[in-house]
């Protein structure tokens, strides 16, 4: 009772609380690295993911906003040095996607969720329709998701809340939960995970964090619950379809017993009669590329001069013929697919644009963002070790 006189405060909008580019940074890596999530038409990456995954580096670009919003939950509630980061993921609702009234401690396994926060990563009419937030009482009442704003609220009964169904495209939110009990620290069960993933595999580099898919099912999206594979798309063939490319495989012949493995092998990215000659390590490799590209996109002009542009190569007709025999396999809905991740409005002239040169640009350019995260993933762990924490750690020198 006290307690509540004392903090009456339960909820806040921060407006343009994060910046369009750390939108953009956490886009890409959710599409990049996304699977299917704990429900229907969600998709989900967790830290813990990122980590199983050989991508720990991605948590990098994490650690500057969780430590931002901490501060900023902690003095907005008047809890300061008092919180524990419980839960951080990035999540994406796509079409079909609702939630009704309920408030986020609403089970016995979710009591220690104390406060929740949600930073919208994209904006509603322009990324997807649908998708408005609302609260039972109290004031505001509806929020509309728009790229770096954020939300915090108490979890518990005094804001309950709902979100309307998702009509089209798909709405990106980075969501944290915090908790006041340390037994709930997210950053322990990472740490632990981290020196066990990462102390073995770095030892040659950092240039070693290439992404290894996690078990198909894990990426494979389906409107019926029981999926057998049969109906339905990989989401990762479907981010590279409708980004306009296709999956070539230099594996030679396939065959039918091994195609779920297939995306774990070398493959090529291809448009049209055209073969980009890089090899991807998996499909989460390309995937990264194209998503990469997408990303920086617009500020190709300046890597352009620096690179040999790599020359495509033309596609037999049975090389295109094993491209849409892949097609079949991996995106058994391709109209499902295309619906579940066209974006409303923007980027329409993208699927156009594709210049192999500024691909190519992209590639190299992935590889150094890469590797610079890597590095300061490698340079951070023994700190974060040290202090059972994971925080941005500043370093000196070149
Ligand atoms: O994404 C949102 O705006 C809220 C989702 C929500 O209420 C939840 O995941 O508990
Ligand atoms: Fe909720």
């Amino acid at each position: 009772m006290e307690e509540e006189s004392k903090h009456p405060r339960r909820r806040s909008i921060l407006q343009k609380f994060l910046s369009l580019n750390e939108c953009k940074e956490l886009e890409f890596i959710h599409k990049s690295c996304s699977t299917v999530g704990y429900r229907p038409n969600v998709l989900s990456t967790t830290l813990s993911h990122l980590i199983a995954t050989n991508s720990p580096h991605f948590i990098i670009p994490f650690l500057p906003i969780r430590e931002r919003l901490k501060e900023k939950v902690e003095e907005f509630f008047g809890c300061e040095y008092e919180l524990f980061i419980e839960f951080t993921a990035l999540i994406s609702w796509t079409r079909g996607a609702s939630c009704g009234w309920h408030s986020d401690d609403n089970r016995p396994y979710l009591k220690q969720r104390h406060f929740t926060v949600f930073c919208y990563l994209n904006s509603y009419d322009m990324d997807f329709k649908g998708g408005l937030f609302h609260f039972q009482d109290g004031e505001p009442t509806t929020v509309v998701p728009l790229a770096g704003d954020v939300v915090i609220y108490t979890a518990d009964s005094s804001n309950i809340h709902s979100v309307d169904e998702i009509i089209n495209g798909e709405r990106l939110t980075l969501t944290l939960w915090f908790s006041r009990g340390s037994a709930h620290d997210e950053d322990a069960k990472l740490i632990t995970l981290l020196s066990k993933h990462v102390l073995c595999s770095s030892c040659d580099g950092p240039e070693l964090f290439l992404p290894l898919p996690a078990s198909s099912n894990m990426y494979w999206f389906s409107q019926n619950q029981a999926s057998d594979h049969q109906s339905g798309f990989d989401i990762c063939c479907a981010r590279i379809h409708v980004n306009g490319f296709d999956i070539y495989s230099s594996q030679g012949k396939i065959c039918s017993t091994e195609l779920t493995e297939l995306l774990l092998e070398p493959l090529q990215l291809a448009k049209g009669d055209e073969l980009f000659e890089h090899k991807f390590v998996n499909i989460l490799h390309a995937l990264q590329a194209v998503q990469f590209y997408r990303w920086r996109a617009s500020g190709w002009d300046i890597f352009k001069a620096q690179v040999e542009p790599r020359r495509p190569i033309r596609l037999s007709q049975t090389e295109q013929g094993e491209i849409s025999y892949l097609k079949s396999i991996f995106l058994k809905d391709q109209e499902l697919a295309e619906a579940v991740f066209n974006t409303v409005k923007r980027d329409e002239g993208l699927q156009l644009s594709i210049d192999w040169a500024n691909f190519s640009a992209a590639v190299t350019a992935l590889e150094d963002y890469s590797c610079k995260l890597g590095k300061e993933l490698l340079n951070s762990l023994p700190h974060w070790r040290t202090h059972q924490s994971i925080y941005c750690v500043q370093f000196h020198g070149p």
